[in-house]
């Protein structure tokens, strides 16, 4: 596999300070070398450079449209330069709002890829049903087809197209949607797996049922965005909006060896890490978290990996 590893600092779709620290964190924790070690054949964009616009007021309530809508650009027509290359798009984040340009990158390079969004959240606000005004909690909404005729026109996200089905996205580990984004769920038919469902038929049978309802013959590109905050606290508390009761690192490892196996793994985005929260331990245990499902996103299996053209001695 090639993988082509983007760095995105991004934190203006959300409001504490230090997730634009997220990448440089999972660099130092040796995220590239990890993926290396699996003989991955990665390729580091180093991380995208975003010009600060400081004359950005909020548009119907939505923080930082400029900055966010120029980002989001960039973002997009650097994962489709990757994907159009031939690597899998790994995008370090970042606030969620960098996800805006991670999907629609991916969909101008493969028109037919599905989602699975691993999240305590919905992202689906639209700018009229958003309680914050905070973009990580919308970027959902700017891109899902069915759901144009509800966004208001944003300055600087005219060039959004509307770039996947709500049949085509699967959500797993939600559990704490607002009224708004529950109504968008329901009535526009987006598998969703809350924790709930996790407690009751298991990760593995959330799995199935997630590939069963937007990837059926398995043919089809998997954009996988993993917020860290869908995995519980008490393992990724460095995190801007944390919610008790999520996944264990197992059943995180487990969703990302499921969808590597599948072999049609095309976008990860790795998002939400947040080094400046959290004591030095909670930071290192989110860090570590993340790390360990970016290597079982790119072979790295808990049965252990034996070397290319290895020969017992
Ligand atoms: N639903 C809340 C929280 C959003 C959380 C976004 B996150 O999942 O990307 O952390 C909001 O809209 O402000
Ligand atoms: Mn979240
Ligand atoms: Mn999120
Ligand atoms: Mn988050």
């Amino acid at each position: 596999d090639k993988v082509g590893v983007i760095g995105v600092p991004s934190c203006k779709g959300q409001s504490a300070g230090g997730v634009q620290h997220g990448p440089k964190a999972l660099r130092q924790a040796g995220i590239i070398d990890k993926l290396t070690q699996l003989g991955v054949e990665v390729y580091d964009y180093g991380d995208l450079v975003f010009e600060q616009f400081d004359d950005d007021t909020p548009i119907l309530g939505l923080k930082n449209p400029k900055n966010i809508g120029l980002a989001a650009k960039k973002i997009s027509d650097q994962v489709s330069r990757v994907i159009k290359d031939d690597q899998i798009a790994l995008t370090l984040g970042g606030d969620h709002s960098l996800s805006i340009g991670t999907i629609h990158g991916h969909a101008a390079a493969e028109k037919n890829m599905c989602l699975v969004w691993v999240d305590a959240h919905a992202d689906i606000n639209t700018p009229l049903t958003s309680p914050s005004g905070n973009v990580h909690g919308m970027a959902l909404s700017f891109l899902v087809k069915e759901l144009k005729e509800y966004i208001p026109q944003i300055p600087h996200f005219e060039w959004i197209k509307p770039c996947i089905s709500a049949k085509d996205i699967a959500y797993i580990g939600l559990r704490d949607l607002d009224p708004g984004e529950l109504w968008i769920v329901r009535n526009m038919g987006i598998s969703c797996f809350t924790m709930h469902e996790v407690d009751r038929y298991g990760i593995d049978m959330v799995l199935r049922m997630s590939m069963q309802a937007i990837n059926p013959h398995g043919d089809r590109p998997i954009h996988l965005s993993f917020d860290v905050d869908s995995l519980d606290p008490r393992i990724s508390a460095a995190t801007g909006t944390p919610v008790p009761g999520g996944l264990s690192v197992r059943e995180g490892i487990y969703i990302a060896e499921e969808l590597a196996a599948t072999g049609k793994l095309t976008a990860v985005d790795l998002v939400e890490v947040n080094p400046l929260l959290g004591t030095k331990e909670e930071r290192d245990l989110t860090v570590y978290a993340a790390t360990e499902i970016a290597r079982a996103c790119f072979g790295k299996k808990r049965e252990g990996n034996i070397p290319p053209g290895y020969v017992l001695p």
